[in-house]
C-alpha cells in the first residue's frame, strides 16, 4: 500500500517579512503569506489527493496556513493534530532581531553557522516559556535556544508515533510546519548527513511531496508548483 506525505512551510510571516529571527515567537501571516497558502491549496487541490490527517505546530503562522490550505481543499473536516514537537527550531536570545543586523554584529560566518548549521545553538534565553499553550510539555523539555541537531530530537519521537504508522497503513498525511523543522524532517526522511543539510533550504509556501511503500521506502519525492 502507497501513502503520500506532502510537507508545507508556513507563508510569509510578519517576522519574514521584516527579516527577524522567530523561532517560538507566535507572528501572523502576511497578506502574501495568506496567498501562498491559498496557492499551496489550490495546488494540491488540483492533484487530487486526500489526506487522512493533517499536523501542525502550536504556532499560528503554521495552523492558519493549514487551515486555508484545506479549506482551499474542502477537506477542513480531517482530524488536525498540533503539537509543540512541530514548532519551529527555537531561536534563543536571536528571536526578534534582524538578521541582516546580526551579520554586522556577529560577523556573516557566525550568523551563518548559528542559521544552517546542525549543531550550532544560538544565545540562550535565561528561562523556558510559561505560555499556557506549552502547559502539556514538562518544564525541561522547553527549550531557551536549540540547534537543528536538538529540534530533530523532539521531532523525532512525533515523526515515529503520529506520522509514520499512517504512512504505513496508506493513509496520506499533511505536515504544515516551519524552515527548520521541515529542514530536520527532510534530514530524517531523506538519510542527509549532519554536514551536507546546511545546504537545504525550503521557502514560505513551498510544499514537498513523498512516496512511501508499506515499509516507509520512499519511492519517490517531488516538488509541488
Ligand atoms: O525562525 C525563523 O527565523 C525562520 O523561521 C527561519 O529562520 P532561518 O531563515 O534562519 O532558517
Amino acid at each position: 500500500m502507497m501513502a503520500k506525505l506532502v510537507i508545507v512551510r508556513h507563508g510569509e510571516s510578519l517576522a519574514n517579512q521584516l527579516n527577524t529571527y522567530t523561532g517560538w515567537s507566535d507572528v501572523p501571516l502576511t497578506d502574501k503569506g495568506r496567498l501562498e497558502a491559498r496557492q499551496v491549496g489550490q495546488q494540491l487541490q488540483a492533484t487530487g489527493i486526500q489526506f487522512a490527517q493533517v499536523h501542525t505546530s502550536l504556532l499560528k503562522r503554521a495552523i492558519l496556513t493549514s487551515y486555508i490550505i484545506l479549506e482551499e481543499m474542502d477537506q477542513l473536516a480531517i482530524p488536525m493534530t498540533k503539537s509543540w514537537r512541530l514548532n519551529e527550531r527555537h531561536y534563543g536570545a536571536l528571536r526578534g532581531l534582524n538578521k541582516e543586523t546580526t551579520r554586522s554584529v556577529f560577523g556573516v560566518a557566525q550568523v551563518a553557522r548559528w542559521r544552517r548549521s546542525y549543531t550550532a545553538i544560538p544565545p540562550l534565553l535565561t528561562q523556558v516559556s510559561q505560555e499556557r499553550r506549552y502547559r502539556l510539555v514538562p518544564l525541561a523539555s522547553r527549550p531557551r535556544g536549540e540547534s537543528l541537531a536538538q529540534a530533530t530530537q523532539r521531532l523525532l519521537p512525533y515523526w515515529q508515533d503520529q506520522i509514520v504508522p499512517g504512512l504505513k497503513q496508506g493513509r496520506n498525511q499533511l505536515v504544515v510546519a516551519h524552515g527548520s523543522t521541515l529542514r530536520a524532517l527532510i534530514k530524517v526522511i531523506e538519510q542527509i548527513s549532519d554536514q551536507a543539510i546546511d545546504g537545504v533550504e525550503v521557502a514560505n509556501g513551498e510544499a514537498l511531496c513523498y512516496q512511501f511503500d508499506a515499509t516507509l521506502q520512499l519511492i519517490e519525492k517531488g516538488r509541488l508548483g
